[in-house]
C-alpha cells in the first residue's frame, strides 16, 4: 500500500483527488495537510462523508515524510515551489499540480508569472505529465509537473498533426472555454456568481500563462517551432474545458484523414477517445477522458476537444501520473 499525503486540502482538486484515491486500492490517504481548516475532511468537503471523517492537519514537512511516500500538491503556482524542494528533501515523491514545474527556462516563467523561480535548476529536469506523450520518462520520477487543464485539452488535440508535420506551426489558433471550478475554490470577484452567471467572457488576451506551457510542449514533440495565439473564456458552467482550434493543413487534408490520423496517434491510450461526433463538456464531466474530433472546413483543419477541468485536466491525469510513478496499472481508480 502506498500513503498518501495531500497539501491543500480545502481546494478543489484535493477534494477530486481524494474521492478517486478513496477507490484506489494500492493507496492509502493518511494525511489532508491545510494551513485553514482543522476539523474532518468530510466537514469541508461534505460529498465526502463516510470516505474521509478524519481531521486535516498542518503537519511539519518531517512529519509528513513519517507517515506517507507521495504527495499530492494541490496548491496554487509560487506556494507550490515554496514547498516542493523542502518534501523531496525528505525522500517523498510529488505529483505538483500546479505550474510551477512545468516551464523549463526560468526567465519565461519570470516573464509570464511576474516573479522570480526560487527552485530554477528543476526546470528543465523535470518531467511534464502528460501520460500519452511522456509515459515512459514519468515511470520511477520523484517529481512530476502535472499539466494545467487548458494545456492538456490543447496539446492533445493538436500533438498528432504538429508531431506529424501535417500543419503550419504557426498558423493556430485556439479558442478554448472553462467552467468556473477552473479558477479554483477561493473566492475571487470574477467568479462571484451575481458576475459570471448568465455571462461569458474573455480574459487573459494574449497574455494568459498557458499559451508558452502550450508552446513549449507542442514545440518539443514537433521538428519545428509551435507558435499558438491562446484565448480562454469563462463559460457559467462548474465544470469542463472545450477548445475549438484552427490550423492550415500542410497539403490537402481530408476529414477522414485527419480522423485517422488522431487515431493512430491515441491507439493505446485508454484515456483519449477519438470520436466522429462533435464532443460536448457533459460527455466527459467526472471522468478522465479527452475527447477528440476533427473537422476540415473550407480547407482549414478544426479540432474539436473537452475533458472535465478537474479530472483529466488535473486530478485524474495527477492520479494516472501516480499510478504510472508507483508503476500501478496506469488506469487504476480512473475507469
Ligand atoms: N481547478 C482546476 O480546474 C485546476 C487547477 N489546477 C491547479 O491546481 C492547483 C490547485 O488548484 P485548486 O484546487 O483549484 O485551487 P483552490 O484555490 O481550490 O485550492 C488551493 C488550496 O491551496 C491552499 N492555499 C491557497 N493559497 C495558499 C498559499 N498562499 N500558501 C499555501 N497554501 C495555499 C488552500 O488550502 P488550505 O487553506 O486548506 O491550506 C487552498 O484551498 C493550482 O495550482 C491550480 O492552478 C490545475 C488544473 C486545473
Ligand atoms: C477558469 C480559470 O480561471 N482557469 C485558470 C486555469 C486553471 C489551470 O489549469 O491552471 P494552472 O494549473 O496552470 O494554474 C486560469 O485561467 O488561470
Amino acid at each position: 500500500m502506498v500513503r498518501v499525503a495531500i497539501i491543500g486540502g480545502t481546494g478543489y482538486t484535493a477534494l477530486e483527488v481524494m474521492r478517486l484515491l478513496h477507490r484506489h486500492p494500492q493507496a492509502e490517504v493518511k494525511v489532508v495537510s491545510s494551513r485553514s481548516e482543522s476539523g474532518p475532511v468530510s466537514s469541508v468537503h461534505t460529498s465526502l462523508s463516510g470516505m474521509f471523517d478524519f481531521n486535516m492537519t498542518n503537519p511539519s514537512v518531517t512529519e509528513i515524510a513519517e507517515l506517507a511516500d507521495v504527495v499530492f500538491c494541490c496548491l496554487p503556482h509560487k506556494a507550490s515551489m515554496d514547498a516542493i524542494p523542502s518534501l523531496l528533501s525528505a525522500g517523498l515523491k510529488v505529483v505538483d499540480l500546479s505550474a510551477d514545474y512545468r516551464l523549463s527556462d526560468p526567465s519565461v516563467y519570470e516573464k509570464w508569472y511576474g516573479h522570480v523561480h526560487t527552485d530554477p535548476t528543476r526546470l528543465g529536469n523535470t518531467v511534464y505529465g502528460l501520460p500519452e506523450l511522456y509515459r515512459d520518462r514519468i515511470k520511477g520520477q520523484d517529481l512530476i509537473a502535472n499539466p494545467g487543464c487548458y494545456t492538456s485539452t490543447s496539446i492533445l488535440a493538436l500533438a498528432p498533426f504538429v508531431s506529424g508535420g501535417l500543419i503550419e506551426p504557426s498558423s493556430i489558433i485556439i479558442d478554448a472555454k472553462s467552467g468556473v471550478s477552473g479558477a479554483g475554490r477561493a473566492p475571487k470577484l470574477g467568479t462571484l456568481y451575481a458576475e459570471c452567471n448568465e455571462s461569458f467572457s474573455a480574459y487573459g488576451v494574449g497574455t494568459h500563462r498557458h499559451m508558452p506551457e502550450i508552446e513549449q510542449i507542442l514545440s518539443d514533440v514537433s521538428s519545428e517551432n509551435v507558435e499558438v495565439l491562446f484565448t480562454p473564456h469563462l463559460v457559467p458552467m462548474d465544470r469542463g474545458i472545450f477548445a475549438t482550434i484552427y490550423a492550415t493543413p500542410k497539403a490537402e487534408l481530408t476529414e477522414k484523414q485527419a480522423i485517422e490520423s488522431l487515431r493512430e496517434f491515441y491507439s493505446g491510450n485508454p484515456f483519449v477517445r477519438v470520436v466522429s461526433h462533435l464532443p460536448k463538456t457533459k460527455d466527459v464531466a467526472y471522468t478522465n477522458y479527452c475527447d477528440i474530433t476533427a473537422r476540415v472546413v473550407k480547407g482549414r483543419l478544426m479540432i474539436l476537444a473537452v475533458l472535465d477541468n478537474m479530472i483529466k485536466g488535473a486530478a485524474g491525469v495527477a492520479v494516472q501520473n501516480f499510478n504510472l510513478m508507483c508503476d500501478f496499472d496506469e488506469t487504476t481508480a480512473l475507469l
